[in-house]
């Protein structure tokens, strides 16, 4: 899948320093969707080698651009749910590695765990949701219905299938405990990418930080690589309206064409997935309610230096609510381009 000449070209230039790919790529306000497809690659070994990861593993970097290139090849092309995301979600967890102090809630190996999770989190998705595998009895359903979180295992066991790949795997150089530590890490995190699991472990999560985190305990760990990783899958909340507008066409024209398949199935799809009763206004004020606020506030109340963020997603979530008002009279037009949103 991955050629010879594709790792020898990419390795070609040797490996740029993050400034080179672009003098503001470390700051915060950073659009990564705004590098082409092209130099997304290079970008991401660029950040392997500015977090410091390459030199700390021993990682072999004939081994690691096949990896990265294996990786990218692993997304499909959905709206949303494609490479473009995943590696703007790996950029956000770059941002949390330069602008926080995270070296002192987390151990190195818990994030480079991480940083491989963002990258691999969503692989082989097909753009439609954990009920729509149910739905449809689709492969994956039959494979793990029964333990939940269907698409979340799918992208686990298509990490698994990336690092046993000839010449991919970038851990082979661990000893067997942190090789089977990392396996365990990368799987409670891309299984905490479930929305459900989320919501599930939410309340916890506030509780740690009211009480305090405890780097002493593993629970408080792993309760902060799950916060971080719906962070970083949340990331193109953080950034400006623009993207903000972007994303959501993104979102809608792959829940539409979820829609779609269900209507054609003979199944009533949900609200937010019918083009025909969805009113994405209102569907983005309650997401951004009910799922981004907490967590940016949550992260915040770790991480002050990140309260920037929370203030951009508090904008957002007035200018949906405007929006709301003013299409409400209006009469909003149906799922075309949202770009026309001021
Ligand atoms: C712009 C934007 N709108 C969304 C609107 C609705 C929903 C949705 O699933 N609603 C279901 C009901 C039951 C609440 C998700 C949306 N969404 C996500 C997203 C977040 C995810 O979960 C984590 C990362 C753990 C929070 C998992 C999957 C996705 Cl697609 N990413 N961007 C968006
Ligand atoms: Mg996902
Ligand atoms: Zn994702």
């Amino acid at each position: 899948k991955v050629s010879d000449e594709e790792v020898a070209r990419l390795l070609a230039g040797g490996i740029p320093s993050v400034d080179q790919i672009h003098p503001c790529f470390s700051e915060i306000t950073y659009i990564p969707r705004s590098l082409t497809d092209a130099e997304t690659t290079t970008a991401v070994l660029s950040m392997f080698e500015a977090m410091g990861f390459i030199n700390a593993y021993k990682i072999n970097r004939n081994t690691l651009a096949r990896f990265c290139l294996m990786v990218k090849k692993g997304y499909r092309d959905p709206p949303y749910h494609n490479w473009m995301h995943a590696f703007s979600v790996a950029h956000f967890c770059f941002l949390l590695c330069k602008n926080v102090d995270v070296a002192n809630y987390l151990e190195d190996i818990e994030m480079l765990a991480l940083f491989v999770s963002c990258l691999c989190h969503d692989l082989d998705h097909r753009g439609t949701n954990n009920s729509f595998q149910i739905e449809s009895k689709s492969v994956l359903a039959g494979l793990y219905s029964s333990q939940g979180s269907v698409l979340e295992r799918h992208h686990f066991a298509q990490t698994i299938s990336v690092l046993n790949t000839e010449g991919c795997n970038i851990f082979e150089q661990f000893s067997r405990k942190d090789y089977q530590r990392m396996l365990d890490l990368m799987c409670d995190i891309i299984l905490a990418t479930d929305l459900a699991h989320h919501l599930r472990i939410l309340g916890d999560i506030q509780k740690m930080v009211t009480e305090g985190y405890d780097f002493k305990k593993p629970q408080h760990h792993t309760l902060l690589l799950c916060l971080l990783m719906s962070s970083c899958d949340l990331s193109d909340q953080t950034k400006d309206w623009r993207n903000t507008c972007k994303v959501a066409e993104l979102i809608y024209r792959e829940f539409f064409s979820q829609g779609d398949s269900e209507k054609a199935m003979g199944n009533r799809p949900s609200d937010m997935m019918d083009r025909d009763r969805a009113y994405i206004p209102d569907l983005q004020i309650s997401f951004m309610e009910h799922i981004v606020v907490p967590i940016f506030t949550v992260l915040k109340g770790l991480f002050p230096p990140l309260a920037v963020l929370h203030e951009t997603i508090s904008s957002s979530q007035s200018r949906w609510k405007r929006i709301s008002q003013k299409y409400r009279d209006q009469g909003f037009p149906g799922n075309g381009s949202l770009e026309f949103l001021e």
